[in-house]
């Protein structure tokens, strides 16, 4: 596979690749085939890394985490028709969580696509993309694809972070052009994500309304998490002594555990306080969408890089937009000029509330009941994370992300990566996989068993480049806990006894993996050690109870026995 370009000629495969290293480009996840098998070798020889994955949705996982976790979009390369529409998922799930990546697709030649004239892979990709991703843009001349890779580029990593779609048709990857003429359209654009500044308007009312507060709380969100200004987001909250609460994946940008946190008191302030300041965090549904228990009296100041953002459910009473760097530098400037009001009774309640229910809380990790349940094994797995801090946690599916999330505290940024504002299930292999490769740090990942079903075959992808990552499957027995389970008569409530069927360690034998089959917290907890220490690609099978965890509905039960037969 040597590039076809020749000392005068080069092909649009080629310019593509000097365009994508122009941008700072080293990595790139995909999938190869029809049209796009050639550009990816080109793209190897030049330097820039290809990981092959066994399904587009898990590469298109692996790019967003890479996205997010540096800031540099993370770059997902399919085929046309379905391995595109398999990418866009992945690219719908970024722009929906603000982070940078790029898709770029082969395409078919135009005229037998706008004539619907039956070509093979045929779809109208760009168009299909337009209404679901941050842009879209189409290339199809070689002198073109520096501009398109600058305007993708521009798009995801500028503003709010995005995903974003690069069309390339198959005749445009194949052009040849002049070498001279080709290396005279690269370049290397300056300034892709230039501070937002706020305005001085906007900061001088949200350190006034600040300012009056009695019973303030700050909200960070996984925008403050993707700004990586940790050090200025700790300054904020240790110089305004305010309390503050960290969205899943904003947890450990300061410890969970320090002196300030009000992780534990999520209903307290939201009834009770009367300013709350919203870091890179929408008011949306994981925030009650700014209704129910929160205080209608309460007040929102509210940094974010979209002014869109804005009432989207609440009056935002103090609006400041623009990037959190230089929102948080303009209102750490202006602290000393204001003399915070607080109530000196809020910090102490929150810290003496917070220990009670903290002391509660644990008494879930007491019983080591076998067959376990998802707080039995979670009391082995926290104590291997705390000593593992450095380690990334990956984690989705219902009880097994809920319970993760809540027994697991975050000592560092950027080290939860999870389901987030989507709450979709299949983020795990790949995102394990592109935090991995963007890290290079050792990665852990909580999977519920039914959210390990949806990117389970990308373990082997793992497996394949032999990444430090470590897949924890909470093993009930399925969807929530029991869908397909052989039922009492009837419909009866299963038996709580049932043994889970499914042996994922196996899964991990096939493809060469290190694994572990756990029945008990101190098999898990040896097991997790071992693992992480090995820095091998691993799985461990943790058999809970079958119905371990709750559902929002058993629509496992719902099947009369004589469906299923009891055998
Ligand atoms: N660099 C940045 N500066 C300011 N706001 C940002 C930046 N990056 C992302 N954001 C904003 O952060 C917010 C992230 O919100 P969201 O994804 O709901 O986080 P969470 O679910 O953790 O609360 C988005 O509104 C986005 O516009
Ligand atoms: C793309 C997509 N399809 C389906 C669903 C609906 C769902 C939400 S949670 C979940 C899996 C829960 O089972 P799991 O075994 O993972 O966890 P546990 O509670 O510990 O047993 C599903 C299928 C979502 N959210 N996204
Ligand atoms: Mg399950």
């Amino acid at each position: 596979h040597t590039d076809p370009s020749t000392a005068n000629q080069v092909t649009g495969m080629w310019i593509l690749t000097q365009a994508l290293k122009k941008v700072g480009i080293d990595t790139m996840y995909g999938l190869v085939g029809i049209p796009v098998t050639e550009f990816a070798y080109i793209a190897q020889g030049e330097g820039i890394r290809f990981l092959g994955f066994r399904h587009e949705q898990q590469a298109g996982m692996a790019a967003a985490t890479h996205g997010f976790l540096t800031k540099t979009p993370g770059v997902l390369l399919t085929v046309s028709s379905l391995g595109f529409l398999n990418g866009l998922t992945a690219t719908t799930n970024a722009t929906v969580n603000c982070y940078p990546m790029i898709q770029i697709s082969g395409s078919s030649e135009r005229p037998p696509i706008d004539l619907m004239q039956g070509t093979y892979e045929g779809l109208d990709q760009l168009n299909i993309a337009k209404p679901l991703v941050k842009a879209a843009y189409r290339i199809n001349r070689p002198e073109d694809i520096m501009t398109g890779v600058v305007r993708v580029y521009r798009a995801a990593v500028s503003g709010r972070p995005g995903g974003v779609y690069l069309d390339i048709t198959t005749p445009c990857l194949g052009a040849v052009m002049d070498r001279a003429a080709a290396e005279a359209t690269l370049y290397t654009p300056v300034d892709t994500c230039p501070p937002m500044i706020p305005s001085q308007t906007s900061v001088a009312r949200a350190m006034q309304l600040l300012a009056s507060a009695k019973k303030p709380v700050i909200l960070l969100g996984k925008g403050a998490a993707y700004a990586q200004i940790d050090d200025k987001i700790k300054k904020f909250v240790e110089s305004t002594g305010i309390p503050f609460y960290q969205m899943s994946m904003a947890k450990g940008l300061l410890p969970d555990n320090h002196p300030l946190s009000a992780n534990s008191m999520r209903s307290a302030f939201m009834e009770q306080s009367d300013v709350v300041v919203l870091v890179g965090a929408r008011l949306n549904w994981l925030l009650s969408r700014g209704h129910g228990k929160w205080n209608p009296a309460g007040k929102f100041i509210q940094l974010d890089i979209d002014p869109e953002e804005i009432d989207i459910n609440r009056q935002i009473a103090a609006p400041v937009v623009g990037d959190l760097e230089s929102s948080i530098d303009a209102m750490l400037a202006a602290l000393p000029s204001y003399k915070l009001s607080m109530d000196p009774e809020w910090v102490p309640y929150i810290q003496s509330q917070s220990k009670l229910k903290n002391e509660k809380f644990m008494q879930r990790f007491v019983a080591q009941t076998v067959p376990m349940t998802h707080w039995s094994a979670l009391s082995a797995v926290r104590k291997v994370m705390a000593q593992n801090p450095d380690v990334i946690l990956v984690n989705e599916g219902a009880n097994t992300l809920d319970d993760t999330r809540d027994a697991i505290d975050m000592m560092l940024p950027r080290h939860r990566i999870d389901c987030a504002t989507w709450a979709i299930m299949g983020m795990g292999m790949g995102s394990a996989v592109g935090a991995a490769v963007a890290t290079s740090k050792s990665v852990v990942a909580i999977e519920g068993d039914s959210a390990f079903g949806f990117s389970g075959m990308d373990f082997s992808t793992a497996c394949r480049f032999k990444l430090p990552v470590t897949v924890v499957i909470f093993n009930n027995g399925g969807i929530y806990n029991g869908i397909g389970q052989n039922l009492g008569k009837d419909g009866d409530p299963a038996p709580t006894t049932l043994n889970v069927n499914a042996r994922y360690d196996k899964l991990g034998d096939a493809f060469g993996a290190q694994t572990y089959y756990v029945t008990t917290p101190d098999e898990l907890e040896k097991a997790l050690t071992e693992a992480i220490a090995s820095k091998k690609t691993c799985l461990i099978d943790v058999q809970l109870a079958a119905d371990s965890g709750k559902e929002s509905g058993h629509i496992g039960y719902l099947n009369p026995a004589t469906l299923f037969p009891v055998n």
